[in-house]
Parts: structure tokens; C-alpha cells; sequence
């Protein structure tokens, strides 16, 4: 059966984006703008989880949170907030919410909070170590660590092959005011690379404004895009500023680009022919200076095609493109990947696991990853949680990953010295037998490359 999720948001064209995306995600979602409805609605039926905003029309979110605990005890809750102060958070952890989101937030990370949330309940009822980070959630004021679990944004380069070529793609497209289209696979990393072209450009000190186009519904896309005026419809409580202004001199990434309808699709190659926007409802135009980054997993040359991506608009955005590698083409990097979703994971969680069992590691190997990047980071941030000894053993790692391990023969041999080592020597060959180059591009210290340097009798 599909869990139920209650959203109070009193910006109506907010809440119907998180609606439609959280539904396209297989969730059953009702939409309340207002604490009353929200109390009627938790009165009258049963909900998983709670999504509320902190500020709603005469009425508080964390109110509405003590509210839905008295009369819904087994709803989990979550807390959305623009004000993202310490105190609130504690305030809504302590209320009993599992978690809190800072807003802007695109409908993924809240995804990724409902998902990590939801594994916590089910664990929470069946391992009991899992409630025993009281010490370490106490050096974060009670927080589950929100903050820290937050990408902290690290490009890894990678030194597999393919990865140097698609770094140098970045780094030559980055400088130009090129509109760049990023194809991949889900999970490749096309977000993470969006930002990096937009860290090399000159418009970096300026916004960048990434939207989901897969999760706006055709009605309101406008409005995302270019902004309203109060009163243009109903539900438009107030002014709104659209993603084109917001990335005003900076970039806009638009992913999912495909899956934008043709209307919109109208909509957009006109804004980017004109250099002009009008917000909905309003008569005057506004100068924007936007440098476009668009993404998509899908195959847009076929959906030109098929008369569902319109040909002008698909030359306009693919001026220069750049294929992501998925994560089967790039074995190399794997490694390089766990560590630092290792380290990122430990950090998020308080906990100080420190690698991966034999077992799991020749399991990682042979699985072919069909979520790339963003499995793996998942994966490691699970098992991290699970895990109550140094090394992550076989028997918390998902069941699909070890089935599919099972099935396949590896390719390659990984064994972990050859391949370790081959890693040290890709490094030091990338930096010029820089040694503190090469320990950055490992991930590792100075002095552990120089043991290592010496446990494996390389050329130093
Ligand atoms: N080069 C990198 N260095 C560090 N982390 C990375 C890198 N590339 C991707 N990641 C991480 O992998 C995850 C997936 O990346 P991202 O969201 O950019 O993928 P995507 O291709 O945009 O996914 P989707 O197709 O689902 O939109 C993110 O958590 C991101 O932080």
C-alpha cells in the first residue's frame, strides 16, 4: 500500500510541486494550506508522515507538530523552515519531528530525508543500537546531524580515464558563456558537474539556481520560471520571483530537461531568444542574463524525433554537451568514491567506521551500480548507519547489491593491493609525482601515501 503523507504549505504552487513530485515517487499525498485543514485532515484520516512549514497563516508549524503527536502518535513528522536557527530545529527534534529541511530545497533532498527517515523507523524497531547516538546527537544540540549530512558540495575528480576527459570538459566549457547539456544516467553526477561549470565560470560569485523540471506541473511552470504578481490567481498570495530572475547573471540548471511539456518548452526558447521574462500577471518585462545548464537521462535527439522535444529549443540548450560516465565505466573511481562517501557518512551519522570488510568490498565490485553515484552514496550512508564495528560487514549492505554480486563474474581483477596500487601510481602519475598533490586526489594524508609508497616498493 502506498504511505500516506499530509503537506501543510501555504505557498500553493510550492506545495503542488513537492505534491506532484512526491506522488510521481509512488506516495499518496493530500495538500492543507492552512493549520486548521491540516487539523481536520490528521483528525479524520491516518497518515505516515507529517510535512509541515514552519510559518503558516496565523498558526505555527511546530504548534501543529505537538498537535499531530497527540492525536496521531505513529505519524512521523518532518519540519520545513526558510529560518533555519538552530533553536527551531532542536525545538521540532524535541517535539518529536525526525528531522527538519532548510528551505530553498529541491524535492530530491526531501526525498533523501523521507527515504533516510523511513529507514530509521524501521530499524529503530528492530536494532537497538541505532538509538544509542544520544552522546553524539548531544554535541549537536540534539540534532540528527542535518547540517553535516548536507552535501558539503566536493568535487572528487576521479583518476580513471574516462574521468579525466570528462574534468577536462568541464574545465574547457566552464570559462565560455556556452548553454552546456549534461546527458547521463541517473545518478551520474550531472547536478554535481552543473555547479562545477558554474564554479569555473566568471559568473560564479552570482546565483545558481538549479530546478527539477520533471517535478513542476505544466500549469504553474510559468510562474516558477518567470515569477507572478500577487493576485494573478488564485493562490497567489504574494509577489513571486521566477528561477530566470533569481539566476540573473548567474546559471540556471534545469534538469530533467525532457520532461518539460511543449508548451513550456515554447515558453522557455523564447525567454532565451528574447533575454527577457514577464512574470504572470504582470505587463513589464525584465532584462535576465542567464547562462543555461540543462540536464537529462533521457535520449533528447529521439525525442526530437518523436515530436516531443522541439528542435530549435534542443540547439539553443545543446551548444556544447558532455556525456557523465556512468559509475561501470569508471571502476577505478570506485574506491576513491567509498572513501569519501565513507567520510561523509561518518560525519553525518557520529560515527567513525573506518572501511569496507574484503567481503563487501569484492561485492562493490562485481555489483554494476544502475544508480551510479547516487546508490553508492546511499548504500554507504545505510550501512554506515548499521554498521558497529570498523569495517562495514556483508550482512548490512542491501539485499540487491549482494544478489546481483552473486550473479555476475568480475571482469577484472580488483583485488584490493593490485587495485590500491594502481590507484597510488594513476595518482602520482596525475600529479606530476607532486606527493601532496597526489595524497588530495587520494583523499588520504601525506604520510600514509609515503607508507603506502614504500609497502607497495614504488619509485618515490
Ligand atoms: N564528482 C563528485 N564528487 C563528489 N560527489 C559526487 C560527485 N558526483 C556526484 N556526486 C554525488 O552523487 C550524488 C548524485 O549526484 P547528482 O545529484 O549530481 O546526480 P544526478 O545525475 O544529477 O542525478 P539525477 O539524474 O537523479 O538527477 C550526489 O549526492 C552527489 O553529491
Amino acid at each position: 500500500m502506498k504511505k500516506r503523507i499530509l503537506i501543510v504549505e501555504d505557498d500553493i504552487a510550492f506545495g503542488k510541486m513537492i505534491m506532484a513530485f512526491l506522488e510521481r515517487n509512488n506516495f499518496e499525498v493530500s495538500l492543507c494550506t492552512t493549520g486548521k485543514e491540516a487539523r481536520d485532515h490528521l483528525n479524520k484520516n491516518t497518515y505516515e508522515l507529517l510535512i509541515t512549514d514552519l510559518k503558516l497563516p496565523e498558526d505555527s508549524g511546530l504548534a501543529l507538530l505537538d498537535y499531530s503527536k497527540k492525536v496521531t502518535p505513529s505519524t512521523q513528522m518532518i519540519l520545513m523552515t526558510g529560518y533555519a536557527d538552530v533553536t527551531t530545529a532542536v525545538e521540532a527534534i524535541k517535539k518529536g519531528a525526525l528531522d527538519y529541511i532548510s528551505k530553498p530545497f529541491r524535492p530530491e533532498e526531501l526525498l533523501m530525508i523521507i527515504e533516510q527517515a523511513t529507514d530509521l523507523v524501521i530499524e529503530s524497531s528492530s536494532k537497538v543500537e541505532i538509538g544509542q547516538k544520544k552522546p553524539d546527537n548531544e554535541n549537536n544540540h540534539g540534532l540528527p546531524n542535518r547540517e553535516l549530512s548536507r552535501d558539503p558540495g566536493t568535487f572528487i575528480n576521479g583518476i580513471s580515464e574516462v574521468s579525466k576527459k570528462f574534468n577536462e570538459y568541464l574545465k574547457l566549457v566552464g570559462p565560455t558563456l556556452m548553454n552546456v547539456l549534461l546527458q547521463g544516467e541517473s545518478g551520474t553526477g550531472k547536478e554535481v558537474a552543473a555547479k562545477a561549470i558554474h564554479a569555473y565560470s566568471s559568473r560564479s560569485k552570482n546565483n545558481f539556481v538549479a530546478v527539477d523540471c520533471g517535478a513542476i506541473p505544466k500549469e504553474i511552470a510559468a510562474s516558477e520560471f518567470f515569477g507572478h504578481v500577487k493576485g494573478s490567481f488564485t493562490g497567489a498570495v504574494n509577489d513571486k520571483t521566477g528561477h530566470f530572475e533569481a539566476a540573473n547573471k548567474g546559471t540556471l540548471f534545469l534538469d530533467e530537461v525532457g520532461n518539460l511539456s511543449y508548451e513550456n518548452q515554447i515558453q522557455l526558447l523564447r525567454a532565451l531568444q528574447e533575454r527577457k521574462i514577464k512574470p504572470v500577471g504582470s505587463n513589464m518585462e525584465i532584462d535576465v542574463d542567464v547562462r543555461i545548464i540543462t540536464a537529462t537521462n533521457e535520449d533528447l535527439v529521439k525525442a526530437v524525433a518523436l515530436g516531443k522535444f522541439r528542435e530549435d529549443l534542443y540547439h539553443r540548450l545543446n551548444e556544447f554537451s558532455i556525456e557523465i560516465p556512468s559509475l561501470r565505466d569508471r571502476k577505478d573511481d570506485l574506491f576513491l568514491f567509498t572513501h569519501h562517501f565513507l567520510e561523509q557518512a561518518n560525519e553525518a551519522l557520529g560515527k567513525n567506521v573506518i572501511g569496507l570488510s574484503k567481503q563487501v568490498e569484492e561485492a562493490f565490485k562485481r555489483y554494476a551500480w544502475p544508480g551510479n553515484l547516487r546508490e553508492l552514496k546511499n548504500v554507504i550512508k545505510r550501512s554506515v548507519l548499521l554498521t558497529n564495528s570498523d569495517l562495514i560487514p556483508l550482512d548490512v549492505i542491501p539485499r540487491e547489491v549482494l544478489v546481483a554480486s552473486n550473479t555476475e563474474t568480475p571482469v577484472v581483477d580488483f583485488s584490493k593491493e593490485s587495485n590500491e596500487k594502481q590507484l597510488i601510481i594513476n595518482a602520482l602519475k596525475e600529479a606530476g609525482n607532486n606527493k601532496s598533490r597526489a595524497a588530495k586526489l587520494l583523499h588520504i594524508t601525506r604520510k600514509t601515501l609515503y607508507n603506502k609508497i614504500a609497502q607497495y616498493q614504488l619509485k618515490s
